[in-house]
């Protein structure tokens, strides 16, 4: 690879990727003087993708010449060594030269110390002590709202410097490693806050300055079943340009935001971020970035903000005051320009009744609320109409003034009237473009983007247009480095945010509600009808219904939400904050519904005895409703498990009945267990341990009574199933034996274990057990979900 220079008045000017080499009149800080009075101030620039070379006119007053024809302003034209380039009355040459080029990749640091700390260790040597934080009492202010407060601080002690987080939300990172007590560090070491860099030579440096948001250096893409996402590439993007990704349907749009944004990372190749590695800070980098995939990462059962609110909590520091976080929230709706689309307050309507554009927004807000340099967002313009996408598109390219670079995927040609590069992949994952907006359809020789697409879905096309990394930049990463993970923000204040956020959503969700506790009056009305005197049958039903309860209750609860789910965890989201609070919330539920089910039975039966038997019927009262919240939360586990597992909410409710059969068929009441295969399959249900317990707490209660049992059967039951017969034709019977799980001849014959679990403690466990076995499923089942 032979290096290319610019050649002006015999000077040479090496030629790097992505660069920027500005054109100008003489004395205006352009890079390439031109000593003539038709030249503009800044006249054109000049840039190098590492295998072509381009110029552009930046609206200059006499414009620029190639070979005599003007060319058109704003649009990069390729150059070569043999072009004639006219710039007022000088001419410029591009020549190649001989040696090697590129000896190193662009350079990603290359920021100016901050003028008030430039001298730091003369600071720190007086002061002995600097505190850092985004409060102004600090010696190091950092206006940035994923700084706390009182952040960390630096300190010199016996000759030695020393860094120290104090507790900060987002932690305090020293060469990439999270710091964890007070640590030593000298000239050559970089402490990182947010995206601001200390360093004791260079002070401290906003890495937002850098001249690309994102470098990405010979990085390639297979998954582990050997499919190849992405082919080897180099990509520069500019800081505060918005950037179209676009390319035929599965030639890797997707694979490549995710090795962008760390979702799913390059398996060779590197990128950095604000010059910042991102696999070796990607627990920094994390929460600078904003993600929003295809789907919205709302729950739609909030209004607007309480959805920023909880966000906040859930994201911002905690020493965040409710005053900042409504300032930003204010700051956010405002640049998204969200006030202006109703005439009501946008804060106080549920997402539910927003439409598609401003449920996009609001999604972006969510990830503006922590001041992302770079958002990432997946065909962000696919649900809406044209005239929403305008207003949409209006609002993004906004915020790229504001200093925000915006990498969005998107097949709307339309969409490219607001961005401004494109990056364009062929099938197979190979780069073929990345360039002005308006040159995308002349690059690829053809007359629109139609044509580009089917030209990019071409495999021999795609190739010729391939941009390759070049060679240098390929060897300077091949593996990348593993990436760093640690743990999450503090768990009990995750958890409680979590839980407040998923109670406000129970609430609202008003007609769930209702069926949810209409429920346990339905069923419980209903059993009351269906025996009119007290049988194993009720027991059995008060297990079942229990089962019911605490699967149906969450079989819907985290595919449902899978998508803001996906993102909060790669924000911060511990798992097990996330299913304790899903266990919480819904175990309150659980807990309602089985206090309705047991007061009706309870009292419906102690109301209506049977003559001579009045003191049968469910007794005690407190411990029925602790067995069956305790039934009702270890199936709330089985659901969450379900709901963890299965990709879709149909998936899921297909599931969820072949779930509940074996607790009905096996639980010994439907029909007797006769076999040991019968036997050990019924040791895995709910049905069987719950019907059981349910009968030892009714012959508990009886024990020192003198009724000869706790449950009521007809004497002549046994003669016909049909005729029941009320009143003293009846008699009481052991609840155990009646259900005769235990059956002593079948046990005698070798054809039933019997009696392993045979006592309520044992029941209790083996149904502790069960709930232990669903929770790690669901933790499982979860983790698989992390890309990661
Ligand atoms: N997790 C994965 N495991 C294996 N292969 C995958 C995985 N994700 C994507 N792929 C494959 O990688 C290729 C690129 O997929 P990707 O989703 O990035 O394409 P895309 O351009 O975003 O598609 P679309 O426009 O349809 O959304 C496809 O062939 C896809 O099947």
């Amino acid at each position: 690879m032979e290096a290319f220079f610019l050649i002006h008045n015999g000077k040479k000017i090496k030629l790097y990727p992505e660069k920027e080499y500005t054109i100008g009149r003489k004395g205006h800080d352009a890079i390439v003087e031109i000593d003539d009075s038709s030249v503009s101030r800044k006249h054109g620039v000049i840039e190098f993708d590492g295998i072509k070379t381009y110029i552009k006119d930046t609206e200059s007053l006499n414009g620029i010449y190639i070979n005599g024809e003007k060319i058109v302003p704003n649009v990069l034209i390729e150059i070569s060594e043999n072009d004639k380039i006219n710039i007022g009355s000088k001419s410029l040459m591009i020549a190649l030269g001989g040696n090697k080029a590129l000896e190193q990749p662009p350079k990603v640091h290359n920021q100016i110390p901050e003028n008030e700390i430039s001298k730091l260790k003369e600071k720190i040597k007086k002061n002995k002590v600097l505190s850092i934080g985004r409060l102004v009492s600090n010696d190091i202010v950092i206006d940035d709202p994923t700084v706390s407060r009182q952040h960390a601080k630096l300190s010199y002690e016996n000759n030695q410097y020393f860094i120290e987080d104090l507790s900060s939300k987002n932690k305090t990172y020293l060469n990439g490693n999270e710091i964890k007590n007070k640590t030593k560090f000298g000239d050559n070491d970089v402490i990182t806050i947010s995206f601001y860099s200390i360093n004791l030579i260079e002070g401290l440096k906003d890495l937002k300055k850098e001249k690309h948001s994102i470098s990405a250096l010979s990085i390639e893409k297979v998954y582990s079943n050997g499919k190849v996402g992405l082919q080897p590439l180099s990509i520069n993007i500019k800081k505060s340009s918005f950037i179209a990704l676009m390319g035929p349907s599965g030639c890797g749009k997707s694979t490549l935001l995710k090795c962008l944004n760390g979702e799913n990372p390059a398996s060779a190749g590197e990128v950095f971020i604000h010059g910042l590695s991102l696999n070796k800070n990607f627990n920094l980098i994390k929460k600078k970035i904003g993600y929003v995939p295809q789907d919205d990462i709302i729950h739609k059962e909030l209004t607007v903000y309480k959805t920023l609110y909880y966000a906040a909590k859930l994201r911002l520091p905690d020493d965040t005051t409710d005053d900042e976080i409504n300032k930003r929230i204010t700051k956010v709706i405002k640049n998204l320009n969200l006030e202006q689309d109703e005439k009501k307050n946008i804060r106080d309507i549920k997402v539910d009744d927003l439409s598609g554009g401003q449920r996009k927004r609001i999604s972006i807000a969510v990830e503006l609320l922590t001041e992302p340099t770079i958002l990432f967002l997946d065909e962000p313009t696919s649900p809406l109409d044209p005239e929403t996408i305008e207003g949409f598109l209006k609002s993004l390219k906004s915020l790229t003034k504001e200093g925000t670079t915006i990498i969005m995927v998107t097949h709307k040609p339309e969409d490219l009237n607001y961005v401004d590069e494109v990056v364009f992949l062929g099938v197979q994952g190979h780069l073929t473009y990345k360039g002005a907006a308006g040159r995308l359809v002349s690059n690829f020789n053809v007359n629109n983007i139609v044509e580009v697409y089917s030209k990019m879905s071409n495999p021999l096309d795609v190739v010729r247009f391939y941009k390759k990394p070049i060679k240098n930049l390929e060897q300077t990463s091949i593996a990348p480095p593993e990436i760093k993970k640690d743990k999450a923000d503090s768990f009990f204040i995750q958890l409680y945010w979590m839980c407040i956020r998923y109670f406000r959503i129970k609430l609202n969700d008003k007609q769930n509600l209702i069926l949810l506790l209409a429920q346990p009056l339905i069923i419980a009305g209903l059993v009351c009808l269906v025996f009119n005197q007290f049988r194993i049958g009720v027991l059995f039903l008060m297990t079942i219904s229990a089962i019911w309860f605490g699967v149906s209750n969450a079989a819907k609860e985290i595919v449902g939400e899978i998508n803001v789910y996906k993102r909060e965890r790669m924000f911060n989201l511990k798992i097990n904050a996330y299913i304790i609070s899903k266990c919480l919330v819904l175990s309150v539920i659980a807990l309602i519904q089985t206090l309705v089910f047991v007061s009706i039975i309870y009292y419906n039966f102690q109301a209506n005895p049977v003559a001579e038997f009045e003191d049968i019927f469910l007794k005690p009262y407190i411990s029925n409703v602790l067995f069956m919240f305790y039934i009702s939360f270890s199936a709330t586990l089985i659901g969450l498990f379900l709901s963890a597992y299965f990709s879709s909410t149909e998936k899921v409710m297909t599931v969820v009945p072949i779930t509940l059969m074996p607790q009905i068929m096996l639980a010994g009441v439907m029909t007797k267990i006769d076999n040991v295969l019968v036997e050990i399959l019924s040791f895995t249900t709910l049905g069987r341990w719950g019907t059981e317990g349910f009968a030892r707490i009714q012959d508990k209660a009886f024990e020192t009574d003198e009724a000869s049992g706790s449950i009521l059967v007809p004497v002549n039951q046994v003669v016909s199933d049909n005729q029941i017969i009320d009143g003293c034709n009846c008699t009481s019977v052991n609840a155990l034996t009646s259900l005769d799980l235990y059956n002593e001849k079948l046990i005698d014959d070798g054809k039933l274990i019997g009696s392993i679990f045979n006592s309520f403690q044992a029941n209790l466990l083996v149904i502790a057990c069960i709930s232990i076995l669903a929770y790690v499923l669901i933790y499982y089942s979860l983790k698989r979900k992390d890309s990661l």
